[in-house]
């Protein structure tokens, strides 16, 4: 007799399913701020080196752009001159978001942080100024409190992963919004200040307990027993790797930009969510399919979505232009929450 096929049971979800729902919010949110009669957003993305990676990111969301009623301005300027154009970009109202590719002085951290802080706060899409950072990892929420109209920008790598989790129902919603990672554990490969040390506070923000492990070692970002505290708090696990963490882990993110990396799958819990967001393919992908009941192979796509998604608020965020009507409290309300769920 025949072996009986046994179904697969790990669901293969691809970035283009999460990235097009993303994307109809985005295009839909967009119509109901701006009207019928709107013009098309702009986004001036600024290119001064020749790193292949941030080219070919520049032309994946070009297209990304235009395919959803962007515009999108690639500005291929010298490192010389990267202030001036930043500083013109600013003063442009023609410029609705400013994206800036990184790294641009590379070794010298302190010069592209000068950078970073030289895009105006108003335009800063990436979330990567200070005044972002700073109420990312202090779980603040809002830029005008007690107003909250105005919602703070959170970066984009971390934030695809957040809609990740939500897409896929990692987050609760019987929870309180802002607690619905609570009682999951997750494990984020990676501890690098675009990506994984952002990505391990917002989870822990929002109530996981997050094992963020690097090169050096595992640290643990938690808001503390019962979740009481407001905001994330950081512990060395002394002694501890990465074969301490996965088997406790409902959920693994890779993120090590290296092609020989691969994550133990013996290690991983049965039935743990693995995703990848890496360029390389931290996860051995016929493996980790016998052991994960989700595995998202990568998130590039929905990286872009969330950067259209931060456009728009930026434009939600605006105040209204001089010699215009005051808004009514109640259409700045239902503007701003057009997003706060979502
Ligand atoms: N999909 C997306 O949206 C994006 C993906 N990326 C990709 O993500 C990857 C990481 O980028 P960055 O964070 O900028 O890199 P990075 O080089 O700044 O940081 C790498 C991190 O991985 C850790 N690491 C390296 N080897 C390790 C090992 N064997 N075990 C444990 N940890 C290890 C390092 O300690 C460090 O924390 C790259 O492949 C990059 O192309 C970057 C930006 C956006
Ligand atoms: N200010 C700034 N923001 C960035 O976000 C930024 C940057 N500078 N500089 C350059 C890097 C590079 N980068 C990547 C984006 C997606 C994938 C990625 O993994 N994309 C595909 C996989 C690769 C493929 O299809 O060939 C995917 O996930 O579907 C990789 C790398 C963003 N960067």
């Amino acid at each position: 007799m025949e072996a009986q096929q046994v179904p697969k049971t790990c669901k293969v979800i691809l970035s283009d399913t999460i990235a097009k729902k993303l994307l109809s919010e985005v295009r839909e949110t967009l119509a109901k701020i701006e009207g019928p009669n709107a013009s098309k957003p702009t986004l001036a993305a600024f290119l001064s080196t020749d790193d292949p990676a941030a080219l070919q990111y520049a032309e994946w969301s070009k297209r990304t752009c235009e395919e959803n009623g962007f515009n999108f301005d690639l500005r291929k300027v010298d490192k010389e001159n990267l202030e001036e154009g930043i500083i013109a970009a600013n003063n442009d109202d023609q410029v609705d978001g400013i994206l800036v590719y990184y790294p641009i002085w590379v070794g010298n951290h302190s010069q592209d942080k000068y950078i970073k802080e030289t895009v105006a706060l108003s335009k800063d899409v990436e979330g990567l100024c200070h005044t972002h950072l700073f109420n990312m990892y202090h779980n603040v929420r809002f830029l005008d409190p007690p107003t909250n109209l105005k919602k703070s920008i959170l970066p984009c790598t971390p934030l695809a992963i957040v809609k990740t989790l939500e897409y896929l129902q990692i987050y609760n919603p019987i929870l309180a919004y802002g607690n619905r990672l609570f009682g999951k554990t997750i494990t984020v490969i990676n501890r690098s200040e675009v990506n994984g040390r952002p990505l391990a506070a917002l989870l822990a923000n929002d109530g996981a307990t997050v094992y963020s492990v690097d090169i050096t070692g595992v640290q643990v970002f938690t808001r503390g027993e019962g979740i009481r505290q407001l905001r994330h708090q950081v512990h060395d696990k002394e002694g501890w790797e990465l074969k301490d963490v996965l088997p406790l882990s409902d959920v693994v993110i890779g993120g090590v930009p290296t092609e020989k990396f691969k994550v133990p799958t013996e290690l991983l819990r049965d039935g743990a969510v693995c995703i990848n967001f890496s360029s390389f393919k931290n996860f051995d992908g016929p493996a980790v399919k016998e052991k994960a009941s989700i595995y998202v192979p990568s998130i590039g796509k929905v990286t872009i979505a969330v950067l259209l998604r931060n456009l728009v608020r930026l434009i939600a965020n605006r105040p209204r232009p001089e010699g215009s009507a005051p808004e009514d409290p109640k259409d700045a309300k239902a503007r701003s929450e057009a997003f706060i769920e979502g």
